[in-house]
């Protein structure tokens, strides 16, 4: 009979979530280098260098890979011959080691979690409740997969029940497109097949679980149609040309990840869940003789990256930025952006909104004349930062306040990651405004760029409070010009034809 302490139990959730917060794994890292080093798409390939790049900093500085540090999933084995030491149920057990971990002085993650999810939506501040999944197992330890998902890439989730002559690979080539760039590619595709829907769902969660080994797969090839499958995937998806952020290149996916389970006669349940640049998972067993201890991976395993500077890029000062300083940047255009910029998201979006269509005034002190706002919600500084990372949150979210935003309070323009759709881009040509892109993904990189930080209105939001802050030479990337020219229609199309005529290598 195994023993499990509270507190082993507790501080090695802590000490995980702490980990995957700071540490790509080293098959992720893998990975990315490898797409890194094959990439011909250049938009597309300093795209994936900042990320690298951004990772290096992360394990140097133990500061959070994403802004976003993700809503906590864990699946956990609980061997039948095992007593704990503990009067806590293992919900909370676990939500103790997620607030322990989001707490952390030395290294704070961001509070996401909101209560009340179809109402209020407050901030629960501390991370928590997680979500748990639990198997009784035989044996005597307990065995723990946890993750850290990030938002981004889990609203693009997709449930299908197929009839059963459907094409699994059809319906993941018709859904990837329909899943944009806001799962911040490249990343990994997780498929479950079978059962019932909800077990579909968590088969497709369960998978991402594995390390990342497609290359090897594709030396050794298939052992069985669940392989075969992976390989087709992999090779099919990519071929769509979607690429890093959604520029278009050769890399949308590491892998594809697939377990099955036996369905009903009638059913094809599948399930597809991507996880996105920020993946984050460890495993671990405990046996009741400590804590978990994991390996502190050594810098040197970083690839060291350069990022391709032949290109110089236009320094824009926001300060004295006017429309027809606008007109004159071109899509996909590099800028380094220095001054004054205003931040706000979903929440801050909903309510500033909300206020003009009340006839209310803004809040004292924001003022959105002639400014751009930044989508972030960033971590809290520690030390000597002016704030922590502060990487772009989806902008698609925000089109649905665009059209108020442009023309109610005289914004010049937004900031954010991926795509927007066709009716905000008809508004960021009739107003002359533009969208520009900073990469998902490179937050803790990003935020080396920002100078200083101030809460300007709606600090109950927490993260999602608007705030203002003093930019120097901060990287984005011209996504929609003044013309409505848009960066993600022309890169992927461009990419998916120039691969149909690239030869697939097997290496
Ligand atoms: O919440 C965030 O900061 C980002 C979010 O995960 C997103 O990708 O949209």
């Amino acid at each position: 009979m195994t023993l499990i302490k509270q507190e082993d139990f507790i501080s090695s959730i802590h000490q995980a979530l702490q980990y995957i917060a700071c540490y790509h794994s080293p098959d992720f890292l893998a990975a990315l280098h490898h797409a890194w080093q094959h990439e011909e798409s250049d938009a597309a390939k300093d795209a994936i260098g900042q990320i690298l790049i951004n990772s290096y900093l992360c394990a140097q500085g133990q500061r959070p890979l994403c802004q976003d540090t993700g809503i906590v999933v864990s699946f956990i084995k609980v061997g039948m011959d095992v007593r704990w030491d503990s009067s806590l149920s293992l919900q909370e057990l676990v939500d103790e080691g997620v607030r322990r971990a989001y707490g952390d002085l030395n290294n704070p993650l961001r509070a996401s979690i909101v209560s009340d999810p179809a109402g209020g939506r407050i901030n629960t501040r501390d991370n928590t409740p997680s979500v748990v999944h639990v198997e009784l197992v035989p044996g005597n330890q307990v065995d723990i997969n946890i993750s850290a998902k990030g938002g981004g890439s889990e609203n693009k989730a997709k449930l299908a029940m197929l009839e059963p002559s459907d094409s699994i690979v059809d319906w993941v080539l018709e859904t990837v497109p329909t899943m944009g760039a806001g799962w911040c590619p490249p990343g990994v595709l997780g498929i479950g097949i079978g059962g019932t829907a909800e077990k579909a769902v968590l088969l497709a969660k369960q998978s991402l679980f594995a390390p990342i080994d497609i290359q090897a797969l594709k030396a050794r090839g298939p052992s069985n149609k669940a392989e075969g499958l992976r390989l087709d995937l992999y090779e099919k998806v990519n071929r769509l040309g979607i690429g890093a952020q959604g520029l278009g290149g050769l890399t949308t996916v590491l892998d594809v990840k697939i377990l099955d389970t036996a369905t009903h006669a009638t059913s094809l349940p599948v399930a597809m869940i991507p996880n996105c640049a920020a993946t984050r998972h460890v495993h671990f067993t405990l046996d009741g003789s400590g804590p978990a201890v994991l390996p502190v991976p050594k810098l040197e395993d970083w690839p060291q990256i350069a990022l391709d500077a032949s290109t110089p890029s236009r320094k824009v000062n926001l300060d004295i930025l006017k429309k027809q300083d606008i007109a004159s940047w071109q899509p996909g255009e590099k800028l380094l952006l220095s001054g004054k910029l205003l931040t706000g998201r979903d929440a801050a979006h909903k309510r500033i909104v909300d206020l003009i269509a009340q006839g209310k005034p803004m809040p004292d002190g924001l003022d959105f004349t002639n400014r751009f706002i930044y989508y972030v919600g960033p971590v809290n500084a520690v030390r000597d930062e002016a704030i922590g990372p502060a990487g772009p949150t989806t902008a698609t979210r925000m089109d649905r306040f665009t059209d108020v935003m442009l023309s109610k309070t005289d914004l010049l323009g937004m900031i954010g990651k991926a795509e927007r759709g066709d009716d905000t881009i008809n508004l960021i040509k009739q107003h002359q405004s533009a969208y520009l892109i900073a990469i998902g993904g490179a937050a803790y990189l990003i935020s080396q760029a920002i100078k200083s930080a101030r809460i300007v209105a709606f600090p109950d939001l927490g993260m999602e409070a608007i705030y203002e802050f003093v930019v120097e030479d901060m990287p984005v990337t011209v996504a929609v010009d003044s013309k409505g020219h848009s960066v993600h229609s022309t890169g992927p199309a461009e990419w998916r034809a120039k691969i149909a005529n690239i030869p697939v290598i097997v290496e």
